[in-house]
C-alpha cells in the first residue's frame, strides 16, 4: 500500500537523524520538507522565533494545540528545564501514530504526554487528569478555527493565569481572523506580531505572542 507523507517524514528522521539528539530530529525533518515534500510543521524561520519566546518564558507547564508529525513538540520540549512537562494534543490518530515516533526518536517522550483527540472534549479535563493547573505556555497551531473557541474555552476552565503566554502559528496563512481580532482589542491580552513566512515558502505568515494579563 502506498506510504502518507507522515510516514514519509518519519523514514527520513529514522534515516537521517541520531537517536536522542533533538536538533538533528528538527534539521531532517527541515531538510525532508524543504527538498523533498512540504508538509505543515511550524519550520525553521518561524521555529526561531518560537524558540526565543520559549526561552525567554522557560516554561514548565505547556500546551501545545495540533501536534502533527510533532516537529514543534521536538523543538518546544528540547527547550524545557528538567522538572518540566509538555501536553500536546492530537485529533487525528495517524498524525499521532507517527508523531509519538519522532518525539521518541528525539528522547524526549519523558517530557511529552501525546493525548488523542479534540482539544473542545480534553480542555475541560486536563486539571483532573495530569493534575494541572494553569499553563506557563500554549502553542496554538492546530484547526484555525478553532484558535478562538479553544482559547476562551481555556479562560473559562480557568488554565491561564497571569502572564501566561499564548503563541499561535498561522496568523496570516491559512489566518486565524477572529482569534487575531480578539487577541489583539481584548483588555485581557497583551499582543505582539512576529512576522515571517509560511514554513518553506516565501508566502507572509507570522506567529502572534498574547501575554494573559488575568
Ligand atoms: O491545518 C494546519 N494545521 C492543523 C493540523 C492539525 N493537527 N492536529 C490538529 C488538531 C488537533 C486537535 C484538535 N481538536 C479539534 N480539532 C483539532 C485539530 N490540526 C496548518 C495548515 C497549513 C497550511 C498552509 C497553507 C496551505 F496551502 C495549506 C496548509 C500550515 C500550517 O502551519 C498549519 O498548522
Ligand atoms: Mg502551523
Amino acid at each position: 500500500t502506498q506510504s502518507t507523507r507522515p510516514q514519509r517524514l518519519l523514514s527520513a528522521v529514522q534515516k537521517n537523524a541520531t537517536r536522542g539528539n533533538p536538533r538533528s530530529v528538527v534539521r531532517a525533518i527541515d531538510e525532508f520538507c524543504r527538498h523533498k515534500e512540504w508538509a505543515m510543521n511550524v519550520g525553521d524561520e518561524k521555529g526561531c522565533i518560537l524558540d526565543s519566546i520559549v526561552s525567554e518564558v522557560n516554561p514548565v507547564t505547556v500546551l501545545e494545540l495540533g501536534t502533527y508529525c510533532g516537529y514543534s513538540t521536538v523543538r518546544i520540549a528540547s527547550l524545557l528545564p528538567p522538572n518540566a512537562k509538555l501536553i500536546t494534543l492530537e485529533f487525528n490518530p495517524d498524525f499521532a501514530a507517527i508523531a509519538r515516533q519522532v518525539i521518541a526518536w528525539a528522547g524526549l517522550q519523558d517530557k511529552v504526554q501525546l493525548v488523542e483527540g479534540s482539544s473542545g472534549d480534553w480542555i475541560p479535563k486536563i486539571q483532573e487528569q495530569f493534575g494541572i493547573n494553569t499553563f506557563d505556555l500554549v502553542f496554538l497551531d492546530h484547526w484555525k478555527d478553532r484558535y478562538l473557541p479553544d482559547t476562551k474555552l481555556m479562560e473559562k476552565c480557568g488554565l491561564l493565569r497571569k502572564g501566561s503566554v499564548l503563541v499561535a502559528d498561522n496568523v496570516i496563512c491559512p489566518g486565524t481572523p477572529d482569534y487575531l481580532e480578539y487577541v489583539r482589542s481584548s483588555p485581557c491580552y497583551k499582543s505582539q506580531y512576529f512576522i515571517s513566512h509560511l514554513e518553506y515558502t516565501k508566502a507572509e505568515d507570522g506567529l502572534e505572542k498574547s501575554v494573559f494579563l488575568g
